[in-house]
């Protein structure tokens, strides 16, 4: 699955989405940056010039690499935004003035490295696009050999083309080193490729005809055609990208059989010629007439001369067999040199035409064959060779694979004891454990196997291997650079973001598809404004919980999981310990109910609750009420084991089963039938203590909900349904971003019904509707003032009252004077919170100048008397408009 995380479409998304979290104008910033991590020419650059520049996320890494005070030029023919430490203009790069502008720019500097990464307008036709982005690559090397320095970097793109080994060439001729090389976020897909040309030589005098296209993309003459290649292997096309040869401006060639039969290069004929004619000119050919009259010119011969163009090797062969059968009948064949060293006897190459060379080892003459093109054989070989390595490889991680499968088949089925898990990790909890319980139970695996997604922990190992086989170290270090970036920017996403945060921590426990169902919420997990919560806080909450757990796993109270199993947990509430709960886990006491041990199935439960909720279902492990109103809950570890060997006597003997239980309760049958129901009710857990505290929040849980209360769909639907498409996704070798993209979209898609989602609706209203804690508290607290102030008051007033007239004392009008400015004072108390209001002056008149206005106390504010009246106009026109 390598192939898929070399997928050039998705490194584009993954470089695109770098490139926005680090701010580059375009993904193209991480081409240069890796180019620079494997030749280093930015460090240590004073001056460098960026040919074709804008948007400009070159010259953005440049700034940040090079050394400050450094004198780096762009130019592009759009327009680029200011970069901090650039100096960008407009202009064409094949242009005098563009040139000139970077000398003045320059003035007596030489430029470090001339980089270049100019497109032409791409797309229009494939060779039209590669031979303009060729001479641009042209002019761009101009611009470099004038301003470079000696030594300097010239870094350019080249689009492949038949072009590109000519501009190699002419590369080598400037500078001393010259390497060819494509940086991972280039996409596959893409033809260009990179060249870094260190050591500019700096020659004293340049022959101008090294950069003009029409010299240095003249055509050599082109290498001799392979015509053996063409014969011995017609069935491989190659792809004709030259078009027509030079000069050769027919499509179509043809030779008389005659000359076929006496030509001494026959391989040559069939290779480069359309037909063999047996046409007869107007002077006559005699052996043509004679050849067309030989019994061994079949009509098959003639019908494979007819076209040669379509002939497969075995055809070929047939008309150099029946050539040699002419030559024969001619006399033309000579007696072959018995030398066995000899030319003559040149095997025929890879033993093509054995028979023929056989037959001619027995006559004079044999077809001699230059052995096949030594580069199409050791192609051959090397491409044997990948397959060979491929498919060994393959085979080791198929293996591999069964092996781990069988591995979790066998824990799934319980057919793993502590003590197998043992002898390889010295010891469940062993340090070096390669099954060390804690990092299974860590990493979720118990739950995956619960819910059957073994194959997620199954299929890790081959992203691993992915990366294995990926041949460039450099890429590869990159790639994970580039991975650890991105983890980085999931961690700053989740720092601002809880709710990333959240659902990662969700997804670390619950694996991929498991985070997309949340209609479900707990609410006994939540504070006394559980039912207030956002999402956002929800996640939170969940968040805590989980990373909770994960605290736990450190200590004694290990969290659910694998651990648990094989160490039942002792809830207390159950009464069972952990002994007694692994021994009642047997399969005799599957269908005796109510002796306490709970399913530990998350969905099943979740299934039996919302089952719960409805109309009938009674089953699911809280609601089963016998045994715990009946067994004390041991007060201590003597009760405790009391209660297990009651327990086990009672399991021992399957008759006295009934009787044995019925020991546990202290009452006699007759008060019992008595008090049953009483009992019941006093000491059965109320309805909602018997479940979880679970309320639905999502239109999809209710909905999934109803459909179970009222019948529509069964547990075992439900449980079957796990079992879908998105269940057994293959991930292999898929980069953690595009899972993270995918997970968001990749998902089944759970009906809704129309009453649900009103349901929800208003659930939500209703949790609108509710004041926040806060405000709540806010006015609980005024209410609490206000109720202070007046008692105060009152008792002030009472005192008044009491206060004796007469002379030297208060009258009853100084009394109620009194207690009406107390009255005004508890008043303005309570309005003590609230802000004067700000007085608006209008400027100008009496108060002009600085200086607080006459007459006019508190706050206030200057306005000019347009705004005035102005303001007071809109207010004027609201009223009417009001009413
Ligand atoms: C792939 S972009 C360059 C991206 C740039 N390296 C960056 O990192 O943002 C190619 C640029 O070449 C420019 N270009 C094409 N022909 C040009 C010319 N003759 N002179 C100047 N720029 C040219 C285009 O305007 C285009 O902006």
């Amino acid at each position: 699955m390598a192939i898929q995380k070399k997928n050039a479409k998705a490194r584009l998304d993954k470089y695109y989405y770098l490139a926005k979290e680090k701010g580059y104008r375009a993904r193209a910033a991480f081409k240069l940056i890796q180019l620079n991590k494997k030749y280093s020419f930015l460090q240590n650059a004073k001056c460098l010039i960026d040919l074709c520049a804008a948007p400009g996320s070159w010259l953005q890494v440049a700034a940040e690499t090079m050394p400050i005070k450094s004198l780096i030029v762009g130019v592009d023919l759009a327009p680029i935004k200011p970069i901090p430490k650039t100096i960008t203009f407009q202009g064409d790069i094949t242009t005098e003035k563009c040139r000139a502008t970077i000398r003045g720019h320059l003035k007596t500097w030489r430029a470090d490295a001339v980089i270049h990464d100019g497109a032409p307008n791409v797309g229009t036709a494939w060779v039209q696009d590669a031979f303009s982005q060729n001479e641009l690559v042209l002019s761009s090397l101009k611009l470099a050999t004038e301003f470079l320095a000696p030594n300097g970097v010239f870094v350019t793109k080249v689009f492949r083309s038949k072009d590109s080994a000519k501009l190699e060439w002419i590369f080598k001729q400037l500078f001393n080193k010259v390497e060819q090389t494509k940086p991972p976020s280039s996409r596959t897909v893409s033809a260009e490729t990179f060249y870094v040309c260190r050591g500019y030589k700096a020659p004293k005098q340049l022959d101008p005809r090294f950069l003009d296209p029409k010299y240095a993309f003249a055509e050599v003459e082109d290498a001799a055609v392979n015509n053996e290649a063409r014969v011995f292997n017609p069935e491989k096309k190659k792809r004709k990208r030259d078009g027509y040869e030079e000069g050769d401006w027919t499509q179509f060639h043809e030779v008389s059989a005659s000359e076929f039969v006496q030509t001494m290069d026959p391989i040559k004929m069939l290779g480069s010629l359309n037909r063999l004619h047996f046409r007869q000119e107007k002077n006559g050919d005699i052996a043509l007439a004679a050849l067309d009259k030989l019994p061994e010119t079949t009509e098959e011969v003639r019908l494979c001369c007819a076209d040669l163009k379509v002939l497969g090797r075995k055809e070929f062969k047939l008309l150099l067999r029946w050539r040699l059968k002419a030559r024969d009948r001619f006399g033309f064949r000579v007696k072959k040199d018995t030398n066995p060293t000899g030319p003559s006897t040149a095997t025929t190459a890879a033993g093509a035409f054995d028979d023929a060379a056989a037959e001619g080892a027995a006559g004079e003459e044999v077809a001699t064959l230059e052995p096949m093109d030594d580069e199409m054989r050791l192609q051959e070989e090397i491409q044997q060779m990948q397959e060979g390595q491929t498919k060994a490889k393959r085979k080791d991680r198929r293996k591999e694979n069964e092996r781990k499968q069988k591995e979790i088949t066998r824990m799934q089925m319980d057919m793993v004891t502590p003590s197998d898990l043992g002898i390889e990790a010295g010891g469940p909890m062993g340090d070096e454990g390669t099954f060390r319980l804690k990092d299974v139970d860590k990493a979720g695996i118990a739950r995956q196997i619960t819910r059957g997604r073994m194959y997620a922990e199954a299929e890790k190992p081959k992203a691993e291997e992915a990366e294995v086989e990926e041949e460039d170290e450099d890429g590869d270090l990159l790639e994970r650079e580039l991975d650890a970036m991105y983890d980085q920017y999931q961690e700053r996403k989740e720092d601002r973001d809880t709710k990333a945060k959240a659902k990662r921590m969700r997804k670390l426990v619950y694996g991929q598809g498991e985070e997309a169902f949340e209609g479900f919420d707990k609410e006994g997990d939540e504070g006394d404004d559980g039912a207030e919560m956002t999402d956002a806080e929800d996640s939170d909450a969940e968040f805590m919980e989980e990373s909770g757990d994960d605290e736990m796993d450190e200590g004694d109270d290990a969290a659910s999981g694998l651990l648990n199993e094989l160490r039942p947990k002792d809830d207390g509430k159950g009464g069972l310990s952990g002994r007694a709960a692994s021994f009642f886990q047997q399969d005799i006491f599957k269908d005796m109910g109510g002796l306490g041990i709970e399913e530990e199935d998350d969905d099943v439960d979740e299934i039996d609750l919302a089952r719960d909720s409805g109309v009938d279902v009674a089953s699911g492990s809280s609601a089963s009420p016998p045994l715990k109103p009946t067994t004390a809950e041991p007060s201590d570890p003597e009760d405790a084991e009391d209660d297990e060997e009651t327990i086990a006597a009672a399991a021992a003997d399957d008759d006295e089963e009934e009787s044995d239980i019925e020991v546990l309760h202290p009452s006699t049958a007759a008060e019992d039938e008595e008090s049953w129901e009483e009992t019941t009710s006093r000491r059965l857990p109320t309805e909602r203590e018997a479940r979880p505290n679970i309320d639905i929040i999502t239109a999809e849980a209710m909905t999934l909900a109803h459909a179970l209360a009222t019948g529509k769909v069964t547990r075992a639907q439900l449980e079957d349904d796990q079992f879908n498409t998105y269940s057994h996704r293959d991930t292999d070798g898929l980069p953690e971003w595009f899972l993270d993209d995918e997970g968001k979209h990749s998902k089944r898609q759970r009906p809704v019904t129309a009453e649900a989602a009103q349901a929800i609706k208003a659930k939500q209203r209703a949790l609108n509707a509710r004041p926040i804690k806060k405000v709540r508290e806010a006015k609980a607290r005024k209410t609490f003032r206000a109720a202070r102030r007046l008692e105060k008051l009152k008792k002030k007033s009472e005192g008044l009252m009491d206060e004796a007239g007469g002379v030297g004392g208060m009258s009853e009008r100084d009394k109620a004077g009194e207690i009406g400015k107390l009255m005004a004072k508890a008043k303005k108390g309570a309005g003590k919170g609230k802000r004067p209001p700000v007085k608006v002056v209008r400027a100008g008149g009496q108060n002009k100048g600085a200086g607080r206005p006459r007459g006019v106390k508190g706050k206030y504010k200057m306005v000019d008397s347009r705004l005035k009246k102005d303001v007071r106009g809109e207010k004027r026109a609201a009223k009417k408009r009001k009413g």
